[in-house]
């Protein structure tokens, strides 16, 4: 069903502008998939989403969205949706719903209000990566340009009040490593896991403006697991002692690690090698230094999470000349 028009932009890597250090620069534009194999399919089935470029008109569904928002859970982002619909002054029609497009393949959520698309990504860099793969095709068939993608989620902070919100500036792994590292065809490749420096002062900016809680701009620690990976204690195992785990936070901290995910390798590896520009905003919601267990109420936990939202919102507003 999809129309050909001015879609397929052919990549050539000689379109994406890299610096010295071979960080590419994030640019507005169509998005351009890094994958020959991609038009040569008869077609092309988002499994995860519950949609295909033949079965749907992705153009038309899709053709006109500028902002990608996910976060991992499907509940905080369905609230996100209908958040957008009010901050867009969206007059949704009698009778109708915001409806999870995503609903027949039951894995993640995926919600268009206007220009914003709403994804949920659920826990972890396996997870985030099969949406994100779905969801950039998504944008590619669709024919989107100038599209910017944001991670809204929840983080642990290092020596930070809880709440407090952290725009990332780069992402390392637990090795403190800037890159993600993926098994492919039995070699181990690294993609870099930059972020777009504009983009963080900007929200950052737009967050600072809000004195009731700070908005800081650090590096983010993002770790294959909760519990031993973030070195807390109190998991089904541990081999370490409350030493280890104070001296290891405190030697990341020392190195400009403001929080700790589960997501953000990956989002920023990815958006990265795709040149689009995005952003990771993060509230902390425990001080890793003095606590392991998360003890917000659901109440305190929901109004810091609406403080990452509530920012990216204005962001968009401006963007869309919305007063
Ligand atoms: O964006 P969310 O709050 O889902 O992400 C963090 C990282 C893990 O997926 C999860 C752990 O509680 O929260
Ligand atoms: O401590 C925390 C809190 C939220 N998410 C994490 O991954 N870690």
């Amino acid at each position: 069903m999809s129309t050909s028009q001015t879609k397929y932009p052919k990549f050539l890597d000689a379109d994406f502008e890299k610096d010295i250090s071979g960080r590419i620069t994030p640019r507005d534009g169509p998005i351009v998939l890094r994958n020959p194999h991609i038009d040569d399919l008869a077609e092309d089935v988002l499994y995860h989403l519950d949609l295909s470029d033949k079965k749907n008109d992705l153009p038309a569904m899709f053709g006109d969205v500028k902002f990608v928002c996910f976060g991992g859970s499907p509940k905080r982002m369905e609230k996100f949706a209908h958040f957008m619909v009010k901050e867009l002054n969206i007059n949704i029609q009698a009778g109708m719903t915001l409806s999870n497009i995503s609903h027949g393949s039951d894995r993640y959520v995926l919600y268009k209000v206007g220009p914003v698309l709403s994804v949920s990504h659920g826990m972890g860099i396996p997870s985030m990566s099969i949406v994100f793969h779905e969801v950039l095709k998504l944008l590619y068939h669709a024919c989107c340009k100038d599209v910017k993608l944001f991670r809204l989620g929840t983080s642990g902070g290092l020596g930070l009040e809880p709440g407090t919100v952290v725009i990332t500036d780069a992402a390392v792994d637990g090795l403190l490593r800037p890159y993600m590292e993926v098994a492919t065809l039995g070699m181990l490749l690294q993609h870099p896991a930059f972020l777009d420096r504009d983009l963080c002062e900007e929200l950052q900016a737009i967050g600072s403006a809000d004195t009731s809680y700070n908005t800081v701009i650090g590096k983010t620690m993002c770790t294959y697991d909760f519990y031993e990976g973030q070195a807390r204690l109190d998991g089904a195992f541990c081999d370490f002692t409350v030493e280890d785990k104070l001296a290891f936070l405190k030697r990341i901290h020392d190195r400009g690690v403001l929080n700790i995910e589960m997501e953000s390798l990956c989002f920023a590896a990815m958006a990265h090698r795709a040149a689009v520009k995005s952003a990771i905003i993060c509230c902390t919601i425990v001080d890793r230094l003095q606590s392991d267990q998360i003890s917000a109420s659901h109440e305190m936990l929901e109004d810091w999470q609406g403080r990452c939202q509530q920012i990216v919102a204005k962001y968009i507003r401006r963007h869309l000349n919305i007063q």
